[in-house]
C-alpha cells in the first residue's frame, strides 16, 4: 500500500509485540491487498485528505496460517475468524485500520485501543463520548463510500464488498 501512497501510515501490530498476543508473529510488517481493494483504500485515504486526515493500517492481508496463531490466544469467533473458515484478511480483502491527523500522525480517539475485545469496541455501541462517536462516523462513512462494510464487534475492521477472493497462504518477503 505504501508504494501507492507513502503518506499511508503502517503500524502492523502483529509484526511487533504490541498486540493482544503480546508477541510478534509476522517477521516484518508489510501491507498487501488485492488490486481492487488497494485502489479502494487509496481512494479512502485521498477522500480524507481535505479534512487533514489519513489512514493508519494495523493489519492488511494476513497469510492463512497466521489465523491459527490468533485463534490459539483468542478462540472466540466474535473477535477472530475461525481458522477452518478463514479470515477475510486471508482473502486480501479486509483492513484493520484507524484515522490519523496527517500533520501530527496523532490517531483520532476511537474509544478503545486496537484489538480491544469488548462491547466498547462494538460498532453498535452508542454509549460513548460524542467526539468518539463522531470519529467513528468519519471512519465508517469514508470506508462505506468506497465499498467497505463494518462488522459488529470491531470498529477497526472493514471488509471489502464484491467478488469473494480465494483464501491465500502466500507470505511476503522481508528485507
Ligand atoms: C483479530 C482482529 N484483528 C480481526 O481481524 N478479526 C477478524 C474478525 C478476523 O479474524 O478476520
Ligand atoms: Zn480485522
Amino acid at each position: 500500500m505504501i508504494r501507492l501512497d507513502s503518506s499511508i501510515v503502517l503500524e502492523i501490530r502483529y509484526a511487533t509485540d504490541s498486540n493482544f498476543m503480546e508477541r510478534r508473529i509476522y517477521d516484518c510488517g508489510r501491507c498487501f491487498y488485492r488490486p481492487a481493494v488497494a485502489r479502494a483504500l487509496l481512494a479512502v485515504h485521498h477522500d480524507l485528505r481535505p479534512l487533514g486526515l489519513g489512514l493508519k493500517m494495523y493489519d492488511c492481508y494476513r497469510p492463512g496460517p497466521y489465523q491459527q496463531r490468533l485463534w490459539d490466544v483468542m478462540p472466540d469467533a466474535r473477535y477472530v475468524a475461525h481458522p477452518a473458515r478463514g479470515s477475510v484478511h486471508s482473502r486480501g480483502a479486509a483492513a484493520d485500520l484507524t484515522v490519523v491527523e496527517l500533520a501530527t500522525g496523532r490517531e483520532l480517539d476511537m474509544g478503545t485501543p486496537y484489538d480491544f475485545f469488548g462491547e466498547e469496541a462494538y460498532t453498535t455501541t452508542t454509549d460513548l463520548p460524542e467526539p468518539v462517536l463522531k470519529n467513528r462516523r468519519t471512519l465508517q462513512e469514508a470506508m462505506r463510500r468506497r465499498g467497505f462494510s463494518t462488522i459488529r464487534t470491531e470498529w477497526w475492521h472493514f471488509n471489502y464488498g464484491g467478488p469473494r477472493f480465494p483464501l491465500s497462504e502466500w507470505t511476503w518477503a522481508c528485507p
